[in-house]
């Protein structure tokens, strides 16, 4: 039994979904088909989530919101008719969206979350009724019939473990099943979504939860490139991978899996496959416990922006009992998290995600770490990207970091911080964010050109 995901770009319009149905029907073992809310018909278009977010703000503020939701039907709505669909579906979504209105606004993240998730939830009905119409029996099941629950973290929802027990019970339905991704329920009934992108987290738990043989993700590319190929004109595809190299190559920014989707597959070693929907007869590319090795030491380059170093110098640091346990909780009380804490023998580096903190709360971490400690200087530089370079051939193989300094020292970028951990999968480079492109491109050329 296949568990099979299609994201937001496969679901855009009714002539995707017509793709989406020759899927299913091409392999019987394709029996669960998770599904996001409809994405980008083209770059200048909006997702159907980021309408229903404007749609959630606008009421939560009391301003008028007729139009907000007209611009959500109408997606919708173009679909049904594309596809010959009965119009009381539209009629149906209708209805949901001035529910959603009028729910409780108090807890304002929990009202959002709702908007969000009924992006996937309609979408799912839609999708089931095609299926139906067009002769292949198919059931919309509801995360909180199927006893999905997660976390309650409004945007940022984890998987509660019980859930994977229940999810088991899918399996008995003969039916195809049509399952809404991005949210799950919380125990005390609460629609919670996951964070962006998050209907690929979905698919993972529904394969985990009915111990899938293969857990197929469609999207919009033939395959994962070594590079993104928004940065690099076309990159070469990969045909393997391992989880841990995909796991830090989606942390560092290959967008086209979510990062805390590997998880539940890993968990029951479910292989991921990545596939177009606009050319399914691509092979992809497989995401395994064990790959075979070649000799090319690396597999992927990706970055992403918008992090900030603190660097925090002291004499004597090293001798300091309790100094590493002092900054973390300095961070914990601030309810920060931190990415990476590379440290010399005076000196440590703590990178952030600088979306977390205010310019007032980056002021007040910054005097705490710096009178609390004690420390004899503490400086902050913004705007740095994250280079990772990732590979299990690099164990085996010499001299990558060196292949790559150079390949960005020809290029005039200036390493500010460099990264290894000891599993030797990958290293990472912190630059500075305005030559993130350069970097790429100079770091495709010097392992892939
Ligand atoms: N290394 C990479 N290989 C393939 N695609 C990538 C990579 N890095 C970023 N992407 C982007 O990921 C996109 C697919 O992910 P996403 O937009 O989330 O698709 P979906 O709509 O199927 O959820 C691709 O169109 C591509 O622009
Ligand atoms: N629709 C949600 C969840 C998702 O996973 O979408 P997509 O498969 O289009 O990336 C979002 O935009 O975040």
């Amino acid at each position: 039994m296949n568990v099979i995901k299609f994201g937001g770009s496969s679901l855009a319009s009714g002539e995707q979904l017509k793709k989406v149905l020759k899927i299913i029907l091409d392999d019987p073992n394709r029996k669960i088909v998770v599904v996001s809310a409809p994405g980008k018909r083209s770059s200048k278009d909006k997702k159907v989530t980021d309408l229903l977010i404007s749609l959630g703000t606008a009421a939560l503020q009391g301003q008028d919101i007729e139009e907000k939701i007209e611009k959500v039907l109408s997606r919708y709505r173009i679909i049904a008719e594309e596809l010959e669909l009965d119009s009381m579906i539209i009629k149906e979504i209708k209805a949901n969206l001035l529910l959603l209105v009028n729910g409780d606004k108090i807890a304002s993240d929990y009202y959002l979350d709702a908007f969000k998730a009924s992006g996937e939830d309609n979408n799912a009905k839609l999708i089931a009724a095609y299926f139906n119409k067009e002769g292949l029996p198919a059931r919309y099941v509801n995360p909180r019939e199927a006893g999905l629950y997660v976390t309650e973290e409004p945007g940022n929802a984890q998987i509660l473990a019980e859930s994977y027990t229940n999810l088991y019970e899918l399996r008995k339905i003969k039916e195809i099943i049509i399952f809404p991704g991005f949210f799950g329920y919380t125990k005390s009934g609460k629609i919670c979504t996951f964070s962006r992108g998050g209907s690929d987290i979905t698919g993972a738990i529904l394969a985990n939860g009915v111990q899938a043989s293969l857990y197929e993700n469609f999207t919009d590319v033939d395959a994962i490139y070594v590079a993104n190929p928004s940065v690099v004109t076309n990159p070469c595809g990969i045909k393997e991978l391992t989880y841990r190299e995909m796991r830090e190559l989606s942390y560092a920014g290959f967008s086209v899996l979510h990062d805390e989707a590997l998880y539940p597959a890993f968990k029951q070693g479910i292989p991921v496959q990545i596939k177009n929907t606009n050319n399914p007869k691509a092979p992809g590319t497989i995401i395994l416990k064990k790959r075979q090795l070649t000799n090319q030491e690396v597999v992927g380059i990706a970055s992403s922006n918008g992090f900030c170093s603190i660097y925090i110098e002291k004499y004597l640091m090293n001798r300091e009992i309790g100094f590493g346990r002092r900054v973390l909780e300095i961070l914990e009380d601030q309810k920060v998290s931190y990415e990476h804490m590379p440290s010399g023998i005076d000196d440590l580096t703590i990178i952030l995600r600088e979306n977390q903190l205010s310019t007032e709360g980056h002021h007040l971490l910054v005097s705490r770490l710096k009178n609390e400690l004690s420390a004899d200087s503490v400086v902050v530089e913004s705007n740095l990207a994250l280079i990772m370079i990732v590979g299990e051939g690099m164990r085996q193989n010499s001299g990558t970091m060196s292949k790559a300094a150079t390949a960005l020292t020809r290029n005039h970028i200036n390493i500010e911080m460099v990264n290894q951990g000891a599993s030797e999968v990958s290293f990472m480079f912190g630059i500075s964010a305005d030559q993130e492109e350069q970097a790429i491109k100079a770091l495709y050329h010097a392992f892939f050109e």
